[in-house]
C-alpha cells in the first residue's frame, strides 16, 4: 500500500475552541490508484492531503507511506504536492521554477535541465521554457506547477484543487492531460476536488468525506469506467450511475449544497 491510514484524527487547537478537523479517518490507497477526495468546503480534505505529505501531524492515529513514517517518505522526497495556486516565482523563467526543487536538492545543472525538460514536455509546454509565468495563462501556470512536482520523479502525486480556480473550458482540458499522464506515468494520486464531473473523471476510487469533522462516507470505485479516459465518457450511463452515488453520499452527511 502507498498509503494505509488507520483511525486518523486531527484537532487544531485555537484560541477559542478546538476545531476537529479529520475523526477516525481509515483509507488506504494502492499503487497506481488515483483517489479523489471531495466533500463540503472545511470537511478536511487538505487536512488529510496535508497529514499524508507531513505537513501536518495527526493527533491520534497512524499513518504509514509506503510503510514509512510521513516524515521519512518526506525525507525521501516520495511525493510532489501541487497547490491550489500555482506559487511560481514571477522573476524565474518556466525552466528555473520547474529546476528549483531539483536545485535545491543538489543535483548538477545539466541533469536539472534535462530533468525539468522532460517534464515540460510531459505537460505539453516544450517551447515555453524561457518564459516567465505571467507571460502564460492560468491554466498554463498550472501545468508548470505540475511540471515541478513531477521533476522530483516521486512516486505519489498529492494534488489539492489544482483546476479549481480555473474556466470550465480549460479545466476538462486539463483533466483529459492529467489522466493520459495519470496512464502513462503510473503514479499513485491523490487529488482533492470540489467537482463531482471532474472526481469520476479522473479517478479509480472517490473518497466522499462528511462536513466537519471529517469522516468518510463512501468509498466509490470507479472501475466500471474505461481506464482510458476521454471526454465523452462524460456521457455515459456508468458515467452518470457514478456521479449520482457521489452525489447521495454527500447529501447523506447533509452537505450538499448546489
Ligand atoms: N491551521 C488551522 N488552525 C485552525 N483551524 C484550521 C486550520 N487549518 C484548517 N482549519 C479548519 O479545519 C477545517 C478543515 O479545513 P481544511 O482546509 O482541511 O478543509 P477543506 O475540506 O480542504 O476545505 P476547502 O474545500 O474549503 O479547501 C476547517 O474548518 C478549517 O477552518
Amino acid at each position: 500500500m502507498v498509503v494505509e491510514a488507520r483511525k486518523l484524527s486531527l484537532v487544531y487547537p485555537t484560541a477559542d475552541k478546538p476545531v476537529t478537523a479529520l475523526s477516525e479517518v481509515d483509507l488506504t490507497i494502492a499503487r497506481g490508484d488515483f483517489v479523489s477526495l471531495i466533500g463540503p468546503s472545511g470537511c478536511g480534505k487538505t487536512t488529510l492531503l496535508r497529514v499524508i505529505a507531513d505537513l501536518e501531524r495527526p493527533t491520534s492515529g497512524q499513518i504509514a507511506i509506503e510503510g514509512m513514517t510521513p516524515e521519512q517518505a518526506r525525507l525521501k522526497r516520495l511525493y510532489g504536492y501541487v497547490f491550489q495556486a500555482p506559487a511560481l516565482y514571477p522573476w524565474r523563467t518556466v525552466e528555473r521554477n520547474v529546476m528549483l526543487p531539483l536545485e535545491i536538492m543538489g543535483i548538477a545543472r545539466a541533469e536539472r535541465q534535462a530533468r525539468a525538460r522532460e517534464q515540460l514536455e510531459r505537460v505539453g509546454l516544450s517551447g515555453f521554457e524561457r518564459k516567465f509565468p505571467w507571460q502564460l495563462s492560468g491554466g498554463m501556470q498550472q501545468r508548470v506547477s505540475i511540471a515541478r512536482a513531477l521533476a522530483l520523479q516521486p512516486d505519489l502525486l498529492l494534488m489539492d484543487e489544482p483546476f479549481g480556480a480555473l474556466d470550465e473550458i480549460t479545466r476538462d482540458h486539463l483533466n483529459l492531460h492529467l489522466t493520459q499522464l495519470w496512464r502513462a506515468t503510473g503514479k499513485t494520486c491523490v487529488f482533492v476536488t470540489h467537482s463531482i464531473a471532474e472526481a469520476v473523471f479522473l479517478s479509480t476510487r472517490i473518497v466522499v468525506m462528511s462536513p466537519r469533522p471529517g469522516r468518510i462516507l463512501d468509498v466509490i470505485d470507479c472501475n466500471s469506467l474505461p481506464r482510458e479516459r476521454t471526454l465523452d465518457i462524460r456521457e455515459s450511463p456508468e458515467f452518470a450511475a457514478i456521479a449520482h452515488r457521489v452525489r447521495e453520499g454527500l447529501k447523506e452527511g447533509h452537505s450538499y449544497d448546489d
